[in-house]
């Protein structure tokens, strides 16, 4: 991954940033799923009549008849879902060619309106930025649904990049709205580990929130005594939360950091570059492996205010040189003020575009802009109601009073309280009926959680021992099967001499972090650069995956990337010594629940048992057993900090 983005800088001579406006959001009405309404709708819709503005006229809001009025409606139903609840409509803007702009009148007609759609999508509207125009005015809304009490919308940002970039301290910052003192005071607050305390330094995946509420304002308010957040009030006050999962910058973290960014499954990445440090150290890696998932990166250039202006040039320069490197094929976009951020908001899922933001922690320079950012995005995940749930183990926890809890991500589908799901799988690849005893978002109890979200779930009569991460829950309906063995297309972005078969790694993919080896490979060896089609198989356990899903593979210095083309069934082997205490400790798991178990449940377990749901075949595997070493989260706390 380094090499992707790291060996560029040089090659591509610096040009000017991109303006934002190059970007500006469409308008309200003029593009997307509506087309399919106003085709069906036919000519006079869109056709510019004498006594009524189509569909892609600036004016078309003025006074909608009742057929365009069922137009806009389905236009913006079908934006809101593409959205994951909210959109930014554009008033005054039409996709005609005409002039941009709209006076006094006929912005309140329009206004009205949109008002009226809102209303029938139970959505509201928040007025973002009005401009002037040779036409008029121009306006941009947020269109947000309201959520359900208890419901809130959830954005995952993975935060990344090099040690004392200052990224615990911005996120102390945004979650309890206190500048920092340039000595560490505002990460104070977020540290888990006593040696992180220390030390300064970030080691394990953290997670912090910060919720906005419909009209865009934070709602996180530390108690005034002990400076905590309370989650659940947070989420409650909120309809939307951002979670950060808050990365380690030093390379000796970089396996935890790959798996925050693999396993937890993030819409966005903010990486952090401290403008006085430059371009150093983890930079490109982290940049490269957010590349390598596909997850749009945003940039947040920290310490401005402690930093000479021509270091700080020079930064922004090679920032965006690497940026628009043909490794990582960027639009670098230099926000500073409102309209920026709008726009940048508006097109940043499209991967492309990459907004940078330069921030003072000590002062709170554009921390305003970068929140207004957050509160524009949209998570990337889609939602079908009726798919069969699924959901990734990502942690383990043992709660004192509640037993075993397992946090992660709902990757599909529902998952309800007191729902009996499939989890696995073991080490022989068997998966196991488990009922849901609670659940929690966010540290709320909530009855339900649907695919895009994460999760802890409380669970009845298991032993957190017999659970490790990368396992899964899904719905019988998926009928699961364990995999020893897969294929994948891989590209090598670095290796120091050649990979060959026999050779081993570590593979991440999804939570799933498990050495395996290369069985074969569709060349004789590979070089940094070379793609292959590869067969790779577990050495401890089978794994629950899917096809077109992407990977990291990576030992020491060497990467690969990749996606999975083909899941493999392997044929049986010999036993070792290591397989069999891994069996029998998973079949002492899986007694221990069927004996807790009553009714149908042991009667489905042992079926279970008996092969019903296995995968793969016996093979010789490791203790896989579950050898996290997580401690219980304080309090009510399930899964986060
Ligand atoms: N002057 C100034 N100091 C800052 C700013 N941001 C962070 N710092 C200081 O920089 C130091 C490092 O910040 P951290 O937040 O610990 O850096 P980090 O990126 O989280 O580091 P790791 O957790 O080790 O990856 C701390 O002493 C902060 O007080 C800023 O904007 N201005």
């Amino acid at each position: 991954m380094a090499t992707t983005a790291a060996a560029e800088p040089g090659l591509t001579p610096p040009e000017s940033p991109v303006p934002a406006c190059m970007f500006a959001p469409e308008p309200g009405y003029g593009s997307g799923p509506c087309r399919a309404g106003r085709d069906q709708a036919g000519e006079s819709l869109l056709g510019e009549s004498e006594a009524q503005p189509g569909l892609s006229s600036k004016l078309a809001l003025v006074s909608p008849t009742g057929e365009q009025y069922d137009c806009l409606l389905k236009d913006l139903q079908a934006r809101t879902e593409e959205g994951s609840g909210e959109t930014i409509y554009v008033v005054g803007a039409g996709s005609d060619g005409g002039d941009y702009g709209l006076d006094e009148k006929d912005m309140a007609a329009s206004v009205a309106t949109v008002q009226s759609l809102c209303k029938q999508i139970d959505a509201d509207l928040v007025l973002l930025r009005e401009r002037r125009e040779s036409g008029g005015r121009v306006r941009d809304y947020l269109i947000r649904r309201r959520v359900p009490e208890n419901d809130f919308l959830e954005v995952r940002v993975a935060v990344v990049g090099n040690v004392d970039a200052g990224k615990s301290t911005l996120l102390g910052v945004l979650t309890h709205g206190e500048l920092d003192n340039g000595r560490g005071f505002a990460r104070q607050k977020l540290f888990r580990h006593k040696h992180e305390l220390e030390s300064g330094r970030t080691s394990s995946v953290g997670n912090d929130i910060l919720g906005f509420d419909q009209q865009g304002a934070v709602v996180n308010q530390p108690d005034s005594h002990g400076g905590g957040l309370d989650w659940t009030r947070i989420c409650q006050r909120s309809s939307k939360v951002i979670t950060f999962i808050d990365l380690a910058g030093h390379e000796k973290y970089l396996k935890t950091t790959v798996f925050g960014m693999t396993g937890h499954l993030p819409d966005f990445c903010m990486l952090m570059v401290g403008s006085n440090a430059g371009i150093i150290g983890m930079t490109k890696e982290h940049l490269g492996l957010a590349l390598a998932l596909n997850v749009p990166v945003f940039v947040v250039v920290t310490k401005i205010d402690m930093c000479p202006a021509n270091i700080l040039q020079e930064t922004l320069k090679l920032l965006q040189r690497l940026l628009k490197s043909p490794g990582c094929r960027k639009i670098p976009i230099l926000v500073q003020n409102n309209d920026d951020v709008i726009v940048t908001a508006s097109n940043f899922s499209s991967e492309r575009m990459c907004p940078i933001f330069q921030i003072s922690n000590v002062t709170g320079e554009n921390m305003d802009l970068l929140k207004m950012f957050l509160n524009l995005l949209s998570s990337r995940s889609t939602f079908k109601d009726d798919e069969p749930a699924e959901f990734q183990i990502d942690d383990t926890y043992s709660v004192p009073g509640v037993g075993t809890v397992v946090s992660g991500t709902t990757l599909r589908g529902w998952i309800r309280l007191n729902e009996t799901l499939l989890l696995g799988p073991d080490p022989l690849g068997v998966f196991i009926p488990i009922t849901v005893k609670s659940i929690h978002r966010k540290r709320m109890p909530v009855k339900e959680v649907r695919g895009g979200q994460t999760a802890s779930f409380a669970l009845k009569k298991i032993k957190r021992s017999a659970i490790r991460k990368g396992m899964v829950m899904v719905s019988p309906r998926l009928c699961p099967q364990a995999s020893w063995e897969f294929e994948a297309e891989i590209l090598v972005l670095h290796h120091p001499t050649t990979i060959s078969p026999r050779y081993q790694a570590m593979v991440h993919c999804g939570s799933i972090r498990q050495t395996a080896t290369i069985l074969s490979m569709s060349k004789e060896c590979l070089r940094t650069g070379d793609k292959a089609s590869v067969h790779f198989r577990f050495i401890k356990t089978p794994e629950y995956l899917h096809t077109d899903r992407r990977l990291v593979f990576r030992e020491g210095r060497t990467k690969a990337i990749g996606t999975i083309t083909k899941l493999l069934q392997a044929k049986p082997q010999a036993k070792t010594q290591s397989a069999r205490k891994a069996a029998s400790q998973g079949d002492a798991a899986n007694e221990d629940a069927a004996s807790a178990g009553s009714g149908s449940q042991s009667q489905q377990l042992k079926s279970a048992a008996s092969g019903r749901h296995r995968g793969g075949q016996r093979h010789r595997g490791g203790t896989g057993l579950n050898s996290s070493s997580s401690t219980a989260p304080p309090a009510a706390g399930v899964g986060n900090r």
